[in-house]
């Protein structure tokens, strides 16, 4: 991917997904983040070979993606100091922000831009993120092979048409990488309590997460199936698997999910009245 692409915002989702493109093969040069802070930027320079800047608008001139990677809460006033170069220079922008829909970014970058809402996860540093795109009626065929391309520099893309899945993918996989690290910390305690010391207990969760998404992922049962491979009548993991359902895992996920994608439907009336 030859394109240059620019990061407006170098935080944890930023420095993910550029990892994962540099991992991938992109050329460090073609890439730029910004942040108000030099401080910020310079270890980023330093490890990843990027190019760096605290001037936002400097670093969109010239670029063929932009990337808004900034928290929700400063995106307006981000898109207002990019408006006038971007009406210029008509890069593909991506947001990365949850909550705030499309139509309101595009207006506060003044309009008729080519936008795609992308729903990244923290995984992406590590090649295995999901990513979940929509994008506006602006965006042309060549832009959206662009940002699938990009974003399975990282991990895998789905696209959806009705934007408003978009909370739903925001809770199946924008978030979730931290319901898994809770389970991760979960099993690390309940093991640790059973004699285990922190380091074996963790090893060993860690590789049997890594070892059941592999298997869900490569296998041609479903989960369900899968699960029951693992539960021996009368054994072991079946009155494990009983008392998460007794103490109802499924009720619990559901309305974590729930009051995730009612988050994000809730930050983009909150912030984003266009
Ligand atoms: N962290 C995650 O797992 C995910 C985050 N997102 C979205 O990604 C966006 C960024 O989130 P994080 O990376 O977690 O936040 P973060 O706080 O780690 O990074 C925000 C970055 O924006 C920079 N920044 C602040 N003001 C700025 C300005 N005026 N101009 C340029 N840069 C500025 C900060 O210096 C920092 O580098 C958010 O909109 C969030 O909704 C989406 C999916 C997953
Ligand atoms: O917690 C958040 O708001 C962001 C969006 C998805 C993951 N982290």
């Amino acid at each position: 991917m030859a394109s240059r692409i620019t990061f407006i915002g170098a935080g944890n989702m930023a420095t993910a997904i550029i990892g994962g493109l540099i991992d991938s093969g992109v050329a460090p040069t073609n890439l730029t983040a910004t942040a108000p802070n030099s401080s910020e930027l310079a270890p980023i320079k330093e490890r990843l070979g990027i190019h760096t800047q605290t001037d936002n608008s400097a670093a969109v001139s010239g670029a063929d993606v932009v990337v808004l990677a900034v928290k929700p809460q400063i995106m307006r006033v981000v898109c207002e100091e990019l408006k006038d170069t971007i009406q210029q220079t008509r890069p593909l922008v991506i947001s990365i922000a949850a909550g705030l829909d499309a139509a309101t970014i595009d207006q506060w970058l003044g309009g008729n831009n080519a936008l795609v809402r992308c729903m990244p996860n923290t995984p992406s540093l590590v090649g295995c993120g999901a990513s979940g795109l929509y994008a506006n009626s602006a965006v042309s065929e060549a832009q959206r092979t662009l940002a699938t391309q990009l974003m399975e520099a990282v991990g895998i893309v789905e696209w959806v048409e009705d934007e408003s899945l978009l909370a739903a993918v925001t809770a199946v996989s924008g978030s979730a990488p931290a319901y898994f690290f809770l389970m991760l910390e979960a099993m690390e305690e309940a093991a640790v309590a059973q004699g285990l010391s922190a380091d074996t207990a963790r090893r060993l969760a860690i590789q049997t997460a890594l070892g059941a998404a592999t298997m869900a992922q490569q296998s041609d049962k479903d989960p369900a199936t899968l699960k029951q491979n693992v539960m021996s009548p009368g054994g072991t993991t079946e009155r494990a698997i009983q008392h998460m359902e007794e103490a109802h895992l499924r009720t619990i996920v559901a309305d974590a999910m729930q009051a995730c994608a009612k988050r994000a439907q809730e930050m983009a009336q909150e912030l984003g009245s266009h």
